[in-house]
């Protein structure tokens, strides 16, 4: 069954068209990254993910909620980690998940359950009394993927999560969110980066406001290699886009 859809939705700034009849659905327990380049239309994507932009173009539909007609039903299953973080430096780790618990009508109990419960999923359990000051950025990005778990979601969003992160630290978040997605999780993650990606992964490739494919990874490579398919189809007859990278490729 279909945990999120999004059915024929474009939107565009101005003459500017950012999506095109952009159609996607998944199922409970999957990985699936959003693969695109440069300007492919990912973060539009997510801004109307999370209603922060609205839409008359298409439905989505999160854990069966219409986003437009029932929007607080939509977004309590949905946990969002953005692009920027968005942690206060300067409290606690413990403290700043108690603070989103509390903005989700949690109680001090139900808060102080849940918010160590997602931390142990991320390995950070041992951090809960640092401050995020004290943190490196690959433990803050664990915190922010724990904050949007406390209210026990069914569809985790995460836009570029591990960017600017060493390649340790990449690969500590990605094995945690691949065994969220083994829980039973749906995790729509945006990405440049192929090397994030798991044969068995579902991957969306979107270029120019447009899906070009829907399906697993180890189907989109075939005989080849994921980079090789995606510069594949998304270079139409143009240069190669210069976003699609390995994690080593980019220095990371
Ligand atoms: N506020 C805006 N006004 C006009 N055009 C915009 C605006 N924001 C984005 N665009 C355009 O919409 C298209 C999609 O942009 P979007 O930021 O969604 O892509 P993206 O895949 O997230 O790119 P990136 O990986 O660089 O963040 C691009 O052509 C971009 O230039």
């Amino acid at each position: 069954m279909s945990v999120f859809s999004v059915e024929d939705v474009s939107y565009s700034y101005g003459s500017r068209k950012a999506l095109d009849h952009v159609s996607i659905e998944l199922g409970a327990g999957r990985f699936c990254a959003l693969l695109g380049p440069n300007g492919a239309g990912k973060s539009t994507l997510f801004n109307l993910l999370t209603r922060l932009f609205v839409t008359s173009e298409g439905r989505i539909r999160i854990a069966g909620h219409d986003i437009a007609r029932e929007p607080r039903q939509a977004l309590a299953r949905l946990g969002v980690v953005f692009q920027q973080p968005t942690l206060d430096l300067d409290m606690s780790v413990e403290r700043n998940l108690a603070y989103f618990a509390g903005l989700q009508g949690l109680s001090g109990k139900q808060a102080r359950m849940r918010s160590a419960a997602a931390l142990e999923r991320l390995g950070m359990a041992e951090r809960a009394r640092e401050k995020v000051r004290a943190l490196n950025g690959g433990h803050r990005r664990r915190m922010e993927i724990a904050r949007a778990l406390i209210h026990e979601p069914a569809v985790l969003l995460l836009d570029e999560p591990t960017v600017g992160l060493d390649a340790p630290s990449r690969a500590a978040i990605t094995d945690h969110v691949h065994d969220l997605a083994d829980s039973g999780l749906l995790v729509f993650w945006a990405t440049h980066l192929v090397d994030e990606i798991r044969e068995e992964d579902e991957v969306v490739v979107l270029n120019k406001g447009r899906v070009l494919a829907q399906e697993t990874a180890g189907q989109l490579a075939g005989s080849g290699s994921l980079t090789e398919a995606f510069v594949r189809l998304t270079a139409s007859g143009e240069a190669p886009p210069p976003s699609v990278l390995t994690g080593a490729e980019a220095g990371r």
